[in-house]
């Protein structure tokens, strides 16, 4: 089984979280993509989606799927979405496609999150994927040096802008030992918009696609 099967095979098993009538937030990215194809042959039983990108927004419409906006909808019952890693307490490390503002918005406001991904991206501890930072774009280099001073190495993400107008920075070198504890500091720069550490609020299911099948974390 290739790696995009293993995603496609734990995007399936989330579909197990669904229930009739609910409004259910997507993710970003090549999992969460599966997870929208899937959802599209049973989106009768579902009231509607938020998304949490325009490109998921485009391909949830491209499949008559309903995008609400989460101010007219409040509390989510159900969140599914990929991570770039992901830890046995559920820590997350997300944000490869940029989409971490929005994703942890989502995260935040649904009463359960279910992450899905292939089985490369459970690791013991995070941090070998360099952690992506939103940044207002006039404070770029700023925040850029205050991570220095940190002893880590940012990387300005080139060409790219988030759906909301910033920026993002790669950093790489950061040891993530206590996640919640970084993800606090770094949020506390002027002008970091989101950290791609999802530890403060973790995934609440972790569903890995591997050869040996789904396995799934709680
Ligand atoms: O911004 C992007 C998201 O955090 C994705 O969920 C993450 O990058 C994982 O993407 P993929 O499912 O393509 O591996």
């Amino acid at each position: 089984m290739d790696q995009d099967a293993m995603k496609k095979a734990a995007a399936e098993a989330a579909l197990s979280y669904i229930e009739n009538g609910m409004i259910v937030g997507i993710g970003t990215g090549s999992t969460a993509n599966h997870f929208i194809d899937l959802l599209a042959g049973i989106k009768a039983r579902i009231d509607g989606t938020v998304a949490s990108s325009e490109a998921s927004a485009q391909r949830l419409r491209g499949h008559g799927i309903p995008v609400l906006d989460l101010n007219s909808v409040g509390q989510l019952p159900l969140y599914v979405d990929g991570a770039d890693e992901a830890t046995r307490q559920l820590y997350l490390i997300k944000g490869g496609g940029g989409a971490l503002t929005r994703e942890k918005i989502l995260a935040g406001a649904s009463d359960r999150f279910v992450c899905v991904a292939d089985g490369s991206k459970l690791v013991n501890y995070l941090g070998k994927f360099p952690l992506p930072l939103e940044v207002i774009p006039m404070a770029r280099s700023f925040v850029a040096r205050e991570l220095v001073k940190r002893g880590a190495r940012p990387v300005l993400r080139d060409g790219f802008t988030t759906d909301n107008g910033n920026v993002i920075l790669d950093v790489h070198n950061l040891e993530i030992m206590e996640p919640v504890a970084l993800e606090t500091e770094l949020n506390m720069i002027p002008g970091v918009v989101t950290v791609g550490i999802f530890a403060a609020r973790p995934a609440d299911v972790l569903i890995l696609g591997t050869a040996e099948g789904v396995k799934t974390l709680s």
